[in-house]
């Protein structure tokens, strides 16, 4: 059982709230590397096979440790997400209607607890209240935004998105997006500045890195091109108003998955009850 005063290098697995530090992996200098999720949105991007799955895989393992959050999964390729599918309050395959249908939903509840928080004057749900935080996670933007369906369906995916990045955060609904086609037409100046976290894996070209981090990092030194192919799992996070930090990701094998699994079932089922 989880208990605050744990070791520094130690991760719990249990009792967990979204409102917790989400850990994520290590930096170069060997420190923990943990991000408050809540109230903010976190982009992964990088070239195939980069290990951009395993940033996907620690926030939602961490959500599957916790009873105050829903996990909403949009898994474009299916099998990327699929191992979580059990647990997941919602799962959307490669259905641009139903992604679409879902989003829909998301943004109309998003629009009611806005509204209740207008009517008692406060400005954000917190953790006393009784709502969920709902943890939205898009594996692969580019599949939604630009793949699957009519080029109608494909901008009103994009404009749900990012009404949903920009206005969910004080209303509990977190987007976690990822995409291996990190070009201007798949991740829009507009949409990827209002992601408060950001991460850049192995990028081929540096326009592709600073797409992901932000026009400039690349001139100045930090750049995912630098990060080398036998890499995997490595790379440059940057969080609001700081710099880019190297790090690298905690990997969850299927087997770390499906031990979270069976737990989250067990933990749902119990908080149920
Ligand atoms: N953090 C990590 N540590 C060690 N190895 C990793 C890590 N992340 C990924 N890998 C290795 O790299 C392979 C590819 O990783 P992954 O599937 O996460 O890439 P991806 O960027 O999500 O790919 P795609 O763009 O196809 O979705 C994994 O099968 C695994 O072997």
């Amino acid at each position: 059982m989880w208990t605050k005063t744990r070791s520094a290098d130690s991760v719990p697995v249990s009792g967990l709230s979204i409102y917790d530090p989400v850990h994520l992996g290590i930096d170069e200098h060997g420190r923990r590397v943990d991000i408050e999720l809540v109230y903010r949105n976190i982009l992964f991007g990088g070239e195939p096979g980069s290990g951009k799955s395993s940033g996907l895989q620690n926030i939602i393992g961490h959500a599957s440790m916790c009873t105050d959050c829903q996990l909403w999964l949009f898994d474009g390729k299916q099998v990327e997400l699929g191992l979580w599918r059990s647990i997941a309050d919602v799962f959307v395959g490669p259905d641009i209607t139903e992604a679409i249908d879902r989003l829909e939903q998301l943004q109309k509840e998003m629009d009611r607890r806005y509204d209740e928080l207008d009517q008692v004057r406060r400005r954000k749900i917190t953790s006393v209240d009784p709502v969920d935080v709902i943890v939205a996670v898009i594996d692969e933007i580019a599949l939604f935004s630009a793949t699957l369906g009519s080029k109608d369906q494909q901008e009103q995916f994009v404009r749900l998105l990012r009404d949903l990045v920009a206005r969910g955060r004080a209303a509990g609904v977190i987007v976690v997006a990822a995409t291996q086609r990190p070009s201007a037409d798949i991740v829009p100046t507009s949409l990827r500045d209002i992601f408060a976290y950001r991460c850049a894996f192995r990028c081929t070209t540096e326009a592709s890195s600073d797409t992901i981090l932000g026009r400039g990092w690349a001139q100045q030194g930090y750049s995912a091109t630098a990060i080398a192919p036998e890499n995997l799992g490595v790379g440059l996070l940057l969080a609001e108003g700081g710099i880019p930090r190297r790090m690298k990701y905690a990997y969850l094998t299927d087997a770390h998955i499906y031990g979270l699994v069976e737990h989250s079932q067990h933990l749902r089922t119990q908080h149920a009850a």
